[in-house]
């Protein structure tokens, strides 16, 4: 009896700590190489491409970015791209994965994954594979825990990334965009917005009006202070308007990767303000680096947390972090649905107290 581990989905910090953290817990319980990793999220499992995993491959693992064990946000078992005759049809390859899961003797598989990752779980898991999830992420887009480890760090690094910003901006008198991911959520916006001391903060929740942000910039010159930090959400976009999606994976499931509204805003606002803009697309680098302590810390416990689930004989849940505690929630609900920013939240509330715009008002 083995079991496996794979890690799917966009990449962030605190990967590694997690594999450390499951590696080491369950070393205690089983017998040298019977730890298996598989390679590159889904498709080493389609493949059957995997490592053995003992304590030694661990070591110097908590503060590392990344993955050893590599990871895809495009493949799905399910929907697995297959050309034929040169046309691209996706078929459902899930078979091929059970099959492998056999070979490799594993009785359960550990899935630290996103919304999508955690949905090939629970579709794998309801054709009697025994699955638990771990909630990943620099989105903090799951709904059924507080926070995904990964999201801590990419927050630190947009933060910083203002921090920068701030003084650049001040020197030249100019509007500084900063654009971050998120997906379909606000989420690293507003937190770094906050952390950051930005103006303006754009996120998918609070469609924005351009002629609300513009009198926000120019309030600010009107008293005096000729710069303006603009925090934009990649999901962001205006009243009537739409999402600006700067590629199509078509391999994907969920093709559509978005880019490109740091851009559209910092022309605006220039054209309406007449101060000079400039724009940052912060990209892979908020994916990328070691995690903070919070998420090292995090990613230890889910780790911990879902090996102890597993010796309790619970399967086909998700470990999550709720109101302080990690915990454990049906696979199922852990997927329900997307955690989007609640408009009328504590922090929208907050920022709104110190003059920050969303662009509503
Ligand atoms: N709702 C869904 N149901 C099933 N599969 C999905 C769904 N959404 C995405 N997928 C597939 O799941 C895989 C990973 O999805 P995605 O890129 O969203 O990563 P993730 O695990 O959600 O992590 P992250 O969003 O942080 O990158 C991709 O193959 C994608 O095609
Ligand atoms: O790595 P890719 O394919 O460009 O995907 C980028 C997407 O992945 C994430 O980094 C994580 O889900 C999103 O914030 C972003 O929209
Ligand atoms: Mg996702």
């Amino acid at each position: 009896m083995a079991v496996g581990i794979l890690t799917g989905g966009g990449d962030c910090p605190g990967l590694n700590a997690v594999i450390r953290a499951l590696v080491k817990t369950l070393q205690q319980k089983l017998p040298e190489e019977k730890i298996i990793g598989f390679l590159d999220g889904f498709r080493g499992a389609i493949e059957n491409r995997s490592v053995p995993l003992t304590t030694k491959d661990v070591v110097g693992l908590l503060p590392k970015g990344g993955t050893i064990l590599g990871t895809s946000n495009r493949d799905n078992p399910f929907k697995f791209p297959v050309s034929v005759n040169g046309t691209l049809e996706f078929h459902d390859v899930s078979d091929t994965v059970i099959e492998n899961l056999h070979k490799n003797n594993i009785e359960v598989l550990f899935v630290i994954g996103g919304d999508g990752s955690l949905s090939i779980a629970h579709e794998l898991s309801q054709k009697g594979v025994k699955v638990i999830g771990i909630p990943k992420t620099i989105d903090n887009d799951l709904d059924a825990t507080d926070f995904t480890f990964g999201f801590d760090s990419a927050v630190r690094t947009a933060t910083k990334a203002l921090d920068m910003l701030h003084t650049t901006a001040e020197s030249h008198h100019r509007i500084m965009v900063l654009e971050v991911m998120g997906r379909y959520a606000g989420w690293i916006a507003l937190y770094s917005g906050l952390a950051g001391g930005a103006d303006v903060i754009l996120i998918p929740e609070i469609p924005f009006n351009w002629d609300a942000v513009c009198r926000k910039i120019q309030q600010r010159k009107a008293e005096g202070k000729h710069f303006s930090i603009v925090v934009v959400a990649e999901g962001a976009y205006p009243e009537g308007g739409e999402r600006v999606i700067a590629r199509y994976v078509k391999e994907s499931t969920d093709p559509a990767r978005l880019g490109g509204i740091g851009q559209v805003v910092a022309d605006h606002l220039s054209r309406c303000t007449g101060l000079e803009s400039r724009v940052t697309v912060l990209g892979h680098l908020q994916r990328g680096g070691g995690p903070t302590p919070f998420d090292r810390i995090l990613a230890t416990r889910f780790g911990v947390a879902a090996v102890n689930t597993w010796l309790q004989g619970n399967y086909n849940v998700m470990v999550a972090f709720l109101g302080g505690r990690v915990t454990t929630v049906p696979l199922s609900e852990g997927i329900k649905k997307l955690k989007l920013v609640p408009v009328d939240s504590e922090l929208i509330v907050t920022a709104k107290a110190i003059g920050i715009s969303f662009g509503d008002e």
